[in-house]
């Protein structure tokens, strides 16, 4: 890594400089709205956390606020099904950038109900379905999991985003019973949706984010407790994945101009791994035309350029 981490004090005034920036910037999108209970979010709020290996923790902004995890529940999901599958997973869904939108259906019916990759909504649902057919509670021991991880016990889903998602959620129950056609999908089709829309409906501030997926910065072992939460192996495929598809069709732009695993969701949150140094979580709610948090973006960059954290360099 090129950059030498700033100092804690000018980490955080880094940080504030960065939010007041986008508090100035044009919101860049809209906010979501095909979730109906995503609609009322606050479209102004503006926060930042990074969480570092040592705990140290820098805030700005409204980082303490918390928001619809929605997408990022994907890294969640995902390294749960890794320790509860071997690489027959790999056969059920693939690790190639998709080149379409999150939710896009077409690509699907012309690959056999196989998903390109775990982060679009198809095969986020892949692996949904490997956690409900593989736990006797899937939604609890994921949210288990999500507390653990975050060393934070109040952190639950918002039952209206929920119930607001299982109401509105026809696309993706499309994508479930494509993939149910071909094969891919072995519990229940409601049964799937309910679990992908609880994980989504998850309620976590940008210091609980940041701090949660500490172990993708640390080979697998989460810092502070220095639990193992996956091998090395998972946590280096992980971020590779994160690097070329976490930001859906924006993916190459973003590996191109920052160079940092990343993942964003429908919420207005971005995580970013800086190996070796900690994690980052920005959060603003307006969307660009990918569906990425257009201020969220740009704060990571700024922060990621300013100090040189490129994973490429
Ligand atoms: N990109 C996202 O955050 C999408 C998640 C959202 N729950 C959906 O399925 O549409």
């Amino acid at each position: 890594m090129e950059g030498t981490p700033q100092q804690p004090k000018n980490c955080t005034s880094l940080l504030e400089e960065l939010v007041a920036e986008a508090r100035k910037a044009p919101p860049g999108g809209q906010v979501a709205d095909y979730i109906p209970a995503l609609a009322h979010v606050n479209a102004d709020a503006v926060g930042i956390a990074v969480v570092e290996l040592d705990g140290t923790v820098h805030t700005a902004g409204d980082a303490n606020e918390a928001f619809s995890i929605q997408s990022i529940s994907k890294i969640f999901g995902l390294a749960m099904a890794m320790n509860r599958m071997d690489d027959a997973l790999w056969e059920r869904v693939r690790m190639e950038p998709s080149g379409q939108a999150f939710n896009s259906i077409v690509q699907l019916e012309w690959e056999h109900g196989i998903p390109r990759n775990p982060f679009i909504n198809a095969g986020a649902l892949v692996v949904a379905d490997v956690l409900t057919s593989r736990y006797s509670s899937s939604k609890t021991a994921f949210v288990q999991y999500v507390r653990q991880l975050a060393n934070n016990e109040s952190i639950h889903a918002d039952h209206d985003v929920w119930e607001s998602e299982k109401e509105h959620g026809n696309r993706n129950a499309a994508l479930a019973y494509l993939m149910k056609s071909f094969g891919n999908i072995e519990s229940g089709v409601p049964e799937v949706l309910d679990h992908y829309f609880f994980q989504c409906s998850i309620a976590m501030n940008c210091v609980d984010l940041a701090r949660s997926l500490g172990f993708l910065a640390n080979k697998g072992i989460q810092p502070g407790t220095e639990q193992r939460i996956c091998d090395a192996r998972s946590a280096h495929r992980i971020n590779a994945l994160l690097s070329t598809s976490g930001m859906y069709d924006q993916s190459g732009e973003f590996a191109f101009t920052v160079g940092l695993p990343a993942k964003s969701g429908v919420g207005g949150g971005i995580v970013a791994v800086v190996p070796d140094y900690g994690v980052i979580c920005a959060w603003s709610p307006p969307l660009n035309r990918y569906g990425n948090p257009a201020r969220a973006v740009e704060m990571i960059t700024q922060f990621a350029l300013r100090l040189g954290l490129s994973v490429y360099h």
